[in-house]
């Protein structure tokens, strides 16, 4: 089927700047004699008027060229319409683009959605908020309040507002919900994570797997505040397993599990975002996984493209 690609660039994301992304677009997809269009995203996040244009034009792929706030609002708006999503990275953080092996250079990642591999990605709603990245509760949430407020984006902005925060970091009391098990914590921070990490690589939850029909969740308890940049590194580095639950959650500062659902009390009112995006706060949020919600071009595990060469190298 003849590809058509609607292109949406957000002109704030990360640090603003997207010198010659048209052009390199342009350029790419006349080279493979693609169609396409090239269109703005919008300050309201509101995409519901793409879905008529993908009826009538037989769009087959949206293209988001932002960050996961921008990730968030498009694939909300369109994943029970058939296109294929791919992404540019072009945020501060791009948790969701790099948790699927996306590169951040523009030219690859183009290539990537031109090469056409499409792999399935879970996402979950949070009461009635859509999210695909990560979610949470707490100190980071904090960090995304302040980093909303400020004039400049991009990653600098958002290591000085982490920075700012950890200083003021206090942990909220929860209460812990599912089938299994329920429990209270006070806690820094929860994430409902379906990537593996908040963005620029920082893998708080690194088992997790965009395609697994579960949540990875991360509740990083009271400790003292010297001992919580050592246990944060531990956690991002893979050196905590996932933990069955069991009576020493006590004694941990770090409860690491999986689950498809559950019910987060937040006795506190902890400050709350979805995926990287401040949003207002609730005493109680009810998550539900919902499994292989939407496709997006991403590259080829490695172990296949090893296969995917030898067979081609035996072909010719
Ligand atoms: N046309 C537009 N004009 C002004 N603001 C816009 C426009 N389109 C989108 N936005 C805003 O851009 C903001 C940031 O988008 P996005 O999350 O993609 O970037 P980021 O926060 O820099 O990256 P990340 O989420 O990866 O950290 C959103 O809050 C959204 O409302």
């Amino acid at each position: 089927m003849q590809r058509k690609i609607v292109f949406l660039i957000n002109p704030v994301s990360g640090s603003g700047k997207k010198d010659g992304i048209e052009k390199l677009i342009q350029q790419k997809a006349k080279a493979k004699s693609i169609d396409f269009e090239i269109l703005q995203t919008n300050a309201a996040g509101d995409y519901e008027y793409l879905k008529y244009k993908i009826a009538k034009d037989g769009i087959t792929d949206v293209v988001m060229v932002g960050g996961d706030g921008t990730v968030n609002r498009v694939v909300s708006s369109l994943y029970d319409t058939d296109v294929n999503f791919g992404i540019i990275p072009m945020g501060s953080g791009n948790g969701l683009a790099f948790g699927a092996s996306i590169p951040k250079n523009p030219a690859k990642a183009l290539d990537v959605i031109f090469k056409g591999n499409v792999g399935f990605v879970d996402a979950f709603t949070i009461n009635d908020h859509f999210s695909c990245m990560l979610s949470g509760l707490g100190f980071d949430a904090q960090v995304a309040h302040d980093f909303a407020n400020k004039a400049s984006r991009g990653l600098l902005t958002y290591t000085q507002q982490s920075l700012v925060q950890y200083f003021k970091a206090h942990p909220y009391q929860f209460q812990i919900v599912n089938d299994n098990f329920s429990f209270y914590t006070d806690a820094f921070f929860i994430s409902i994570a379906n990537s593996n990490q908040f963005g620029n690589h920082f893998t708080i939850a690194p088992k997790a797997d965009l395609d697994d029909g579960l949540l990875d969740i991360v509740i990083v308890q009271k400790m003292h505040k010297a001992k919580l940049p050592f246990a944060i590194l531990q956690q991002i580095r893979g050196n905590n397993d996932l933990q069955q639950f069991v009576e020493d959650m006590c004694q941990k500062n770090i409860l690491y599990f999986q689950a498809s659902s559950l019910t987060i009390r937040n006795l506190k009112l902890a400050p709350f975002h979805i995926d990287g995006e401040p949003a207002e706060t609730k005493e109680e949020f009810k998550i539900n996984l919902i499994r292989r919600c939407f496709k997006l071009y991403m590259p080829l595990p490695k172990q296949e493209t090893k296969e995917k060469s030898k067979s081609e190298l035996v072909e010719n």
